[in-house]
């Protein structure tokens, strides 16, 4: 039987049922299951916690032999869901909770649990009851429900329990309503690639509950589990192809030409990763600590250095950029640690085998070269440092010390990189002549094909997306979030990137 049978078989519809006296309920119950009378008035209790109204009346059909194994509860109609899902038990036939739905006010009341058989609604007998025809009776109730149950045995009366604090990034876009798997699409929660979810309930291994973090709504929905997405993701995983940026479309600048052919990054792993949850926590900078470094990643052509050329001018005291490394000779109108730091050949390999470079290259016989050390430079001046590399670069600065924030940039549709490009033209530089082309269709399909597996690969590692359609709106949107990285407090980082060091345990809000 496949997952996707039994869930749709077994499972109906969350309850459109709303408790009012949640409170109230879970004092009921704590005294109907304990005393030897059945159910006692708490009407105390209730006072002392200043509830209002009163307890409803007691049912007068309770069966003696009910007395200590059935719960009476009484619920009232209002605008806030129940929070449980139901369905029929295989073994026995009854119908059964499913699942309660944490911070719901099912949970909240302490009444409910999973595996509580729902024995009457309202006086109806349940037991010859599809959930398919319970769900209507429900719904037609008005004002006080009565629920007749059969606690399920060894569980506790108790209100819920405390929210756990596993903070997740979530890495896909996900929405029940067309998820045919989701064992309650009512009770699904829907969101977006970015969003930052707190999950509250990993009990069962392929339906986790989680609160999307910022919501007013405290009530959990249901997500699909890592194990299930995992499954669900290498299913459907293509392949990887055209990683690399084009080697065709060469760097702008001093490093341009085919430069890329013999670029080269220090290899740090890349192997691909599903596409999940990344488990976050909150992170306020300490100000003795640099700003964070913002990685920009993307095909080549897609438009980083336009970008990072635009932020720079925007703001030059806020932003600043690496001074790379060359052995070419320096011309006439430049100046040593401007352009570049020129160095001797021999000097440029010494930095190689020292592992000094982060990305270094060669073109007509001159070493490119970014190293490690003029990133640190740009932090130390209190600058937000802008840098463009590979994406298996990524991983070496994905660290602690740096705190990266990647934004991955993102070719449009083809439809609108083609009219937003028309006049656009790429300029490459081979020796000192300078040459001009227009992107042709076969730029654009690289381009999206290349964006594809970047994403594919290094989604994880992915912070920001920003579509480079239209430019000024691209640009507007990643500066808006840098300022926001800035000023937004807490930010949402790996959790391993907190748990190292002393100073940064101790900067976690
Ligand atoms: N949204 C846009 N609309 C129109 N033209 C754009 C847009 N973004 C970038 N361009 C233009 O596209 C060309 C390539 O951009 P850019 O040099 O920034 O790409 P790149 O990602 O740095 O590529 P490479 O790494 O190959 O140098 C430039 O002429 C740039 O002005």
């Amino acid at each position: 039987m496949n997952s996707q049978f039994f869930f749709n078989r077994h499972y109906s519809s969350i309850f459109d049922f709303f408790i009012l006296y949640s409170s109230f309920c879970s004092s009921l119950s704590r005294v109907s299951i304990n005393s030897d009378f059945g159910i006692l008035s708490v009407h105390d209790i209730v006072a002392q916690k200043g509830y209002d109204p009163e307890l409803p009346p007691l049912p007068d059909n309770i069966e003696e032999e009910d007395e200590d194994s059935v719960k009476i509860i009484s619920l009232f109609k209002s605008q806030e869901p129940l929070g449980a899902t139901i369905k029929r038990d295989e073994s026995t036939g009854a119908i059964v909770v499913a699942r309660i739905m944490r911070g719901g006010a099912a949970d909240r009341s302490g009444l409910i649990h999973e595996g509580d058989e729902l024995r009457e609604v309202n006086g109806v007998q349940m037991e010859d009851k599809t959930p398919e025809e319970i769900i209507p009776i429900m719904a037609q109730s008005q004002g006080e429900v009565t629920f007749k149950v059969i606690p399920v045995p060894g569980i506790k009366e108790e209100l819920s329990a405390n929210e756990t604090m596993l903070f997740v990034r979530s890495l896909f876009d996900y929405n029940p309503e067309e998820d045919p798997a989701i064992p309650c699409r009512q009770a699904g929660l829907g969101f977006k690639r970015g969003d930052i979810l707190q999950i509250v309930n990993q009990e069962d291994d392929t339906w986790w509950q989680a609160c999307r973090h910022g919501d007013s709504n405290s009530r959990a929905g249901l997500i699909p589990s890592r194990q299930l997405q995992e499954r669900w993701a290498s299913m459907s995983m293509g392949n990887l192809s055209g990683l690399r940026r084009s080697f065709r479309l060469g760097r702008r600048g001093g490093r341009s030409g085919n430069v890329e052919s013999k670029r080269k990054s220090q290899e740090m792993g890349g192997a691909t990763q599903t596409p999940t949850y990344l488990e976050v926590a909150p992170y306020c900078r300490d100000h003795k600590e640099g700003r964070r470094l913002v990685l920009l990643v993307g095909p080549s052509g897609v438009g980083l250095s336009e970008l990072k050329r635009r932020l720079l001018l925007s703001d030059p005291d806020h932003y600043g950029v690496t001074v790379p490394h060359t052995t070419r000779e320096k011309r006439k109108q430049e100046k040593d640690g401007v352009e570049y730091h020129f160095v001797s050949r021999q000097t440029f390999e010494m930095d190689i085998v020292n592992h000094k470079f982060l990305e270094y290259g060669e073109h007509r016989g001159n070493y490119y070269g970014t190293s490690l050390e003029s990133v640190h430079k740009v932090i130390g001046e209190d600058k937000v440092c802008l840098l463009d590399v590979q994406p298996n670069t990524v991983q070496r600065l994905h660290t602690t010390e740096f705190k990266p924030c990647v934004v991955f940039v993102k070719p449009p549709l083809i439809q609108e990189l083609r009219f937003s490009r028309r006049k656009a033209t790429l300029i490459s530089t081979q020796d000192m002549t300078k040459l001009t082309k227009t992107f042709s269709e076969e730029d654009f399909e690289d381009m999206i094909s290349s964006a594809e597996a970047m994403d594919s690969q290094y989604g994880h590692l992915f912070e920001m997306v920003v579509v480079n359609g239209d430019f000024a709106m691209a640009f507007n949107k990643l500066r808006a979030e840098l300022e926001k990285l800035e000023t937004e407090a807490p930010q949402w980082i790996p959790v391993e990137w907190t748990s190292h060091t002393k100073q940064n345990t101790e900067s976690v809000c």
